[in-house]
């Protein structure tokens, strides 16, 4: 398999204008999970999957990009994703019941403070209530662990204890981080449509140890998320 950070976008500029209805738009980073996320759909017809790159930037362009040529009625942020201690074990999924911007903000001699906080925007978009259980209880039914929480985007990986201490503190039951839901969330609310992220754990939130990182179990895992995503959305 080619690097999991390869990013063939091609797929963005290939979009093709479909039908408007019950069609669901999957956002992925890199062709590895979106790879994944198709083998999990089987040709179901109502799902588009797109790769977006990799950050917020990056996706929140490239999404609200699909989002001008396409009528969709969710669009869903999915990917490999680092699980916070004690919160969301390797192999594991995280359905976000927020998406939360932790390091939009500014440096402080009182600590950090948000966007929001400072009064320039919002770095928090919630997911629907209803949508995120029915999707953790379908995810669990077959077996698949699953946490609900916060999901952080961050523009830089976590790699020391310190920041994952950190990071827990500012956004409190954080269960997973990784680098596109709110890009991707943001690109959505402004277009008026629903947005979910689910995240499997490919690595804890710390020390940076890349060889501990198991992207292909947790490949399988977002394929496996996906089979149920098809039956449920
Ligand atoms: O280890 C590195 O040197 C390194 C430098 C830049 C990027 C990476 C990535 O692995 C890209 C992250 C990619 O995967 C998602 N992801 C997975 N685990 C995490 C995490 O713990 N924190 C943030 N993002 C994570 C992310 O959404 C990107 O798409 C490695």
């Amino acid at each position: 398999m080619d690097s999991i950070l390869d990013t063939d976008m091609s797929s963005v500029s290939d979009f093709r204008q479909q039908e408007p209805g019950r069609r669901v738009l999957v956002i992925t980073a890199v062709s590895a999970e979106r790879d994944a996320v198709l083998r999990g759909l089987r040709g179901a017809e109502n799902f588009d999957v797109v790769v977006a790159g990799v950050g917020p930037i990056a996706t929140a362009a490239s999404t609200a990009k699909v989002l001008a040529t396409a009528e969709y009625s969710l669009v869903v942020s999915a990917g490999i994703g680092g699980g916070f201690i004690g919160r969301a074990d390797l192999g594991s999924l995280v359905v976000a019941d927020e998406i939360v911007a932790a390091d939009l903000g500014a440096e402080t001699p009182e600590g950090f403070r948000s966007l929001d906080a400072l009064g320039f925007g919002y770095t928090r978009i919630p997911v629907d209530a209803g949508l995120v259980s029915q999707v953790a209880e379908a995810l669990r039914a077959t077996g698949l662990v699953v946490t609900t929480g916060p999901v952080l985007t961050v523009s830089t990986v976590t790699g020391t204890s310190d920041t994952a201490l950190e990071l827990a503190a500012r956004v409190p039951g954080a269960a997973a981080e990784a680098m596109e839901g709110f890009g991707v969330a943001t690109a959505a609310h402004e277009h008026g449509v629903p947005i979910m992220e689910i995240r499997s754990i490919s690595n804890p939130v710390g020390p940076r140890d890349r060889a501990a990182w198991r992207i292909e179990e947790a490949l399988e895992a977002l394929e496996a998320a996906s089979s149920v995503l098809r039956e449920v959305l």
